[in-house]
């Protein structure tokens, strides 16, 4: 089954981390959002807490970069032993070069788009990604409202990987909830991130359940 649930700890009690990863256990994996104030208005956190989380984690942990410098930092995250790094198209100077590296040091490696960034540019370059992370709202902050207009941009994703043959995971990642994940499932996803909806629900193991029972139907 190809869909995979990745709640994002953006929504979760930061001050009680482990407390919180082991309520999401059920998960795929789990999305960590690591923000630097300057390639987006928000400041989250940095190596010292990701490595604490691989250690803990029930579930294999996926790193969100939202920060200037990704050639620099993220080879970094790599090495703190994350299952996947995916940084921002828009803060790289060579995605390539980035993604081998990380693919070197044991990593999935993965490219995000903001929402007005182009993804065409990335599909000669499918076979060299483990991930293409489409952002269905603009980075910074979770709780926000889906921007329907991202639809066809992960359609003409999933049609580029179709026809190159790859195993590329297409991940979306904003306004994933019970409303908009079949939706997003037909378009083509297969990754989902979802903060909000899942920390913010009474049961948490049920939310994971009923958004992969949901995009499963349209994956069926
Ligand atoms: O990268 C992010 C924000 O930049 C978060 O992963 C995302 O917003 C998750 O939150 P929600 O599901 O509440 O929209
Ligand atoms: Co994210």
């Amino acid at each position: 089954m190809p869909v995979k649930i990745a709640p994002s700890i953006l929504s979760a009690d930061f001050m009680n981390l482990e407390r919180e990863l082991a309520r999401i256990a059920t998960a795929d994996l789990v999305h960590v959002d690591v923000m630097d104030n300057h390639f987006v208005p928000n400041l989250t956190l940095g190596l010292p807490v990701v490595r604490r989380i691989v250690e803990v984690s029930p579930v294999p942990v996926d790193v969100h970069l939202m920060i200037e410098d990704a050639d620099r930092w993220a080879p970094e995250f790599a090495r703190a032993g994350v299952a996947s790094v995916t940084f921002h198209a828009e803060a790289t100077q060579a995605p390539v070069r980035l993604a081998r590296e990380l693919r070197s040091l044991g990593a999935r490696a993965g490219v995000a788009l903001r929402p007005a960034s182009p993804v065409e540019p990335f599909f000669d370059l499918l076979p060299e990604l483990d991930m293409v992370l489409v952002m269905t709202v603009e980075p910074g902050f979770g709780g926000q409202s889906f921007i329907e207009g991202t639809l066809p941009k992960v359609r003409r994703t999933r049609d580029a990987i179709t026809a190159a043959g790859t195993d590329t995971w297409l991940q979306v990642d904003g306004g994933v909830s019970r409303e908009t994940i079949a939706r997003i499932a037909q378009a083509g996803a297969d990754v989902f991130v979802a903060g909000s909806a899942v920390y913010g629900a009474d049961d948490v193991a049920a939310e994971i359940a009923e958004l992969r029972s949901r995009a499963s139907t349209i994956w069926a």
